[in-house]
């Protein structure tokens, strides 16, 4: 194994036994005569991967992938069926809630004993205690038996003794989710602190948003292989590609009979925006476009174009001006109430803000539509955003439980100059005052 490289999978395949009845099993283990009492099941199938140290892998994949499989094939949890699994360094894995924690046993017990199986001496485990307890924070409960710890404690132990270790690297399954917000933002600004340090981090999520924020590669898996291999936030797209479906109708916009928005406006450019009935897309032409948004829906609407108005210079925006979104889409089918929604996020996809008509109470916008039907929704914001770039994102979709309708992430850049007073990323127009 090269050494840059940390984690080599090449063809693995994990093959569990399901059994029809409990006794199956007993007598397939116990009796030669009854060996094939089970049914062969393909959680991963001909997996190969390599992880170079210091990088940050997210794995992304719908419930039933092969995540956590894949996770406990390179814990040794448990061992491919097929191919090979080669780690080279300390493992710490935060994997199922409290694995490896007896219940009956207390919290600094636990302590010493997951000391004694990691190969520390017990003057090692000693001597790395006071951090573990003080960053797990759970007060006397460190000499209860853990059978009686809430789930954010047993999660806050867990997470302090495997970072404590020293490891090379770091595996997080969902597990943090279950601590709360000021424990979680502990352990990822401690996992940052590791990653500068050069430890690799895996990390399974079913937040893309985190796994954007927190990796650098991502796998997204699909039925026990590996369906994508890249930047975050492509293989986030692809992910929610997957939960939510990609079938935009064509052949449906042909067959619209067109109706426009009866708006008139005395801006001439916005008139002629709001008049032009063409169900042509026209975002490539608007000087905000990403080329690299990605877009997906069932196809019962389209967001076909987008006009930028500003108090200020729409192609030079400074934080502080008023800005609207007019927000252009045509409806292949009726729509008793679509709804219509726009974030905005960083370019690290850090969503900074996003509402929809449903929850900013904008009857006027999520009024009925007939197929054919074209209509503007348009989102006036003032922009109080740190000078920087920002990805807007914009959606319809109904409130019937369906897929969304068209999806645009990401198909606007905002550049936002400056000057400002603070920093951070949004202006909350903070007022100082000092009484002497
Ligand atoms: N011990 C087991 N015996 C039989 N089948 C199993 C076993 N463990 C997992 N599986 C099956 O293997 C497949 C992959 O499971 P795995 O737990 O790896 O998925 P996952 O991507 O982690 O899912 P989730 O997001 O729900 O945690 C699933 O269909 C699961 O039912």
């Amino acid at each position: 194994m090269a050494d840059d490289i940390i984690i080599d999978v090449a063809h693995v395949s994990k093959e569990y036994r399901l059994y029809a009845r409990r006794r199956d099993k007993v007598l397939e283990a116990i009796d030669p005569r009854h060996r094939c009492r089970h049914t062969p099941f393909p959680a991963l199938h001909d997996i190969s991967f390599t992880v170079c140290r210091g990088e940050s892998l997210g794995i992304m994949g719908v419930n039933g992938a092969g995540k956590s499989t894949l996770l406990k094939l390179l814990c040794r949890v448990i061992t491919p069926t097929m191919g090979k699994v080669a780690v080279n360094g300390r493992i710490s894995a935060l994997l199922e809630l409290g694995a490896g924690f007896h219940p009956e046993r207390t919290g600094l017990e636990n302590l010493y004993f997951q000391g004694a199986i990691q190969g520390f001496s017990r003057r090692e485990t000693e001597a790395m205690i006071p951090d573990i307890v003080a960053f797990a924070d759970i007060g006397d409960f460190i000499n209860q038996p853990v059978k009686v710890y809430s789930s954010g404690m047993f999660i806050r132990l867990a997470f302090a003794a495997a970072v404590q270790v020293k490891p090379d690297i770091l595996i997080v399954d969902e597990a943090l989710s279950v601590g709360d917000a000021r424990f979680q933002r502990r352990c990822f600004a401690r996992i940052d602190e590791m990653r500068t340090e050069g430890v690799t981090f895996l990390f399974v999520s079913h937040s893309t948003e985190e796994i954007v924020r927190q990796c650098n590669r991502a796998l997204l898996l699909a039925d026990g292989e590996i369906l994508m291999d890249g930047l975050p936030r492509d293989v986030a797209n692809r992910y929610l590609d997957i939960l939510f479906g990609r079938d935009l109708a064509e052949e449906a916009v042909e067959k619209a009979e067109i109706t426009t928005p009866q708006a008139i406006s005395a801006d001439p450019a916005l008139c002629a925006f709001l008049q032009d009935s063409s169900a042509e897309d026209r975002f490539a032409a608007n000087p905000l476009y990403n080329p690299y948004e990605y877009r997906w829906g069932n196809g019962g609407a389209r967001i076909l174009d987008v006009m930028l108005s500003s108090t200020g210079d729409p192609l030079h925006i400074v934080a502080g001006d008023t800005l609207t979104l007019h927000v252009k889409a045509l409806f292949l089918r009726d729509f008793f109430r679509p709804i219509w929604g726009c974030t905005i996020k960083t370019k690290d996809g850090v969503t900074v803000y996003g509402t929809n008509s449903e929850i900013n109470n904008a009857q006027k916008a999520g009024k009925a539509v007939t197929a054919g039907a074209m209509a503007v929704s348009s989102f006036a914001f003032r922009c109080d955003l740190a000078p920087g770039e920002y990805f807007i994102s914009l959606g319809l979709a109904t409130d019937a439980g369906d897929n969304p309708l068209d999806r645009r992430y990401d198909a606007l850049l905002l550049v936002v100059h400056g000057p400002t007073n603070f920093f951070g990323l949004g202006d909350l127009h903070m007022h100082i005052e000092t009484e002497c």
